[in-house]
């Protein structure tokens, strides 16, 4: 399988101190990933440099078919290019339904004359359907955001990021603040959205980390210190000793 996203060699220094050191990471098409390491090891770093939030001091970041440059594109260029990221804290619009935060996520879709264009049709409301029974909030499309649960909020989050069609989605600590059945939820969910797209867990639980059954990177120091199945991964002495921090 070819990869669908390369990052290559990638460091970054803030104040002098490499947050991001000579980091090279690469994820399929169609795979699921958990990112894991001490705080401080550079996972939001490099997530906010895959997103073009922040800029690498050298290296590369390469995309798609093409290998087309991220680090040439603005954030909202790399979003569209097919890159979604859930942060840790769900920003849904609390005063809107599901359904209406769903559809201003496929209208948030559209190149900026489309949007203005653009007005809800039977086929967008048979989207927003889908998308909602995707993320299990079929049941809920006409109650406030708001009104949810904090498993319901991220769900519906996803669901948005759902609606631009990403190719990777990069979620950050989706288990964490949940309920146990909401994070099995969470687990089925993130499992079978892979099944047909790449998508890259940050995450701190090891217990879900362990329950999403898939390659384990682990970061160190700002560059890969393991990888493999968490099994192979927690059996390494070097991440015995970052992790027990001796
Ligand atoms: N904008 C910044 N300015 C200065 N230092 C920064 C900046 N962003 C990150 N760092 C530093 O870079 C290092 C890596 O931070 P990063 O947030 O990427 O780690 P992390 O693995 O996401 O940690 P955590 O698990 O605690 O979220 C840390 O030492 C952090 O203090």
């Amino acid at each position: 399988m070819s990869a669908l996203l390369e990052v290559s060699g990638i460091t970054k220094s803030f104040d002098g101190f490499k947050a991001i050191n000579n980091l090279s990471f690469s994820i399929d098409a169609v795979e699921l990933r958990a990112v894991i390491g001490p705080n401080g090891a550079g996972k939001t770093t490099f997530m906010d440099i895959v997103t073009g939030k922040t800029r690498p001091d050298a290296g590369e970041v390469l995309w798609g078919e093409g290998s087309r440059s991220l680090l040439k594109m603005n954030e909202a260029q790399i979003a569209r290019a097919g890159i979604g990221r859930k942060f840790q804290r769900p920003t849904v619009f609390e005063d809107q339904t599901v359904a209406e935060n769903l559809t201003m996520a496929l209208r948030a879709d559209r190149s900026p004359f489309a949007v203005l264009r653009w007005r809800p049709s039977r086929g967008s409301q048979a989207r927003v359907e889908d998308l909602a029974s995707e993320v299990g909030l079929a049941a809920q499309l006409a109650r406030k955001a708001g009104e949810l649960s904090h498993g319901q909020k991220q769900w519906l989050e996803i669901g948005m990021l759902l609606a631009q069609e990403p190719r990777l989605l990069l979620v950050d600590e989706p288990a964490a603040g949940m309920t146990l059945a909401e994070r099995e939820q969470t687990t089925t969910l993130l499992c079978r959205l892979a099944e047909t797209r790449a998508v890259v867990v940050v995450e701190h639980d090891m217990d879900f980390v362990r329950r999403l059954n898939c390659k384990v990177t682990v970061l160190h120091q700002g560059a890969v210190l393991a990888e493999g199945s968490l099994d192979h991964v927690t059996r390494n002495p070097d991440v015995i000793d970052v992790y027990l921090g001796r």
